[in-house]
């Protein structure tokens, strides 16, 4: 199935079915890896909404939930300012973090986010990223440990992921179609 968001088109590439099928095994993992720890869940705002909300449901050791947003001083969200993170309202020393993310492209964004944790002095820090480019990583990381589908280097939108500001709603996932697969 294909969908057009402000002249961009898209096709479907993962269906909800796997999604919610790969996010049980997820959970499965991080229920057994951090029983008795109280790990802290870190999701990053906007794109890991409908992730969490579907991986949190298959958490079911005693854990907390906090969400953060990485805010660039210049106002863009080029990530290649200083940035902060707004809105943790946890106290993160001494504490077993997973930080939540929809996607790890460039990693740029990780990066940073992971800088303004470890600052903070947790246990432990591992990702879980729904998505990952192997592709297009910029930097090396050896805590990407919970990563749902590795995906080709292809703008993608839907379950949390958004073009334009459009498309976050849409529940499967969608890769745009190169130029030159556009028949
Ligand atoms: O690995 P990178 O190349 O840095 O890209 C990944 C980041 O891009 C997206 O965030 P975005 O800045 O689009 O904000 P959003 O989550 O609000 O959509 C996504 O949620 C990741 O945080
Ligand atoms: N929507 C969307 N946001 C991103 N941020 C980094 N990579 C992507 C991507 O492929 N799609």
């Amino acid at each position: 199935m294909k969908i057009t968001i402000n002249q961009r088109v898209f096709e479907r590439a993962i269906d909800y079915n796997q999604i919610k099928k790969r996010i049980r095994l997820i959970g499965i993992q991080l229920n057994v890896a951090y029983e008795n720890q109280y790990p802290v869940f870190i999701g990053v705002l906007n794109g890991c909404f409908m992730f969490m909300a579907d991986l949190m449901k298959q958490i079911h050791i005693t854990s907390e939930i906090s969400f953060v947003k990485l805010a660039s001083y210049d106002g863009s969200n080029r990530r290649e300012h200083v940035d902060e993170l707004i809105g943790l309202e946890i106290d993160l020393k001494g504490r077993e973090v997973v930080v939540v993310e929809d996607i790890v492209d460039t990693g740029n964004s990780l990066k940073h986010t992971l800088e303004l944790i470890e600052a903070q002095k947790p246990a432990s820090i591992s990702v879980c990223t729904l998505l990952l480019k192997p592709a297009a990583l910029r930097h090396s990381f050896s805590n990407i440990a919970y990563v749902g589908f590795e995906i080709s280097d292809d703008f993608v939108v839907g379950y949390g992921l958004d073009y334009q500001g459009l498309g976050r709603t849409l529940p499967d996932i969608y890769k745009e179609i190169r130029t030159e697969d556009k028949g």
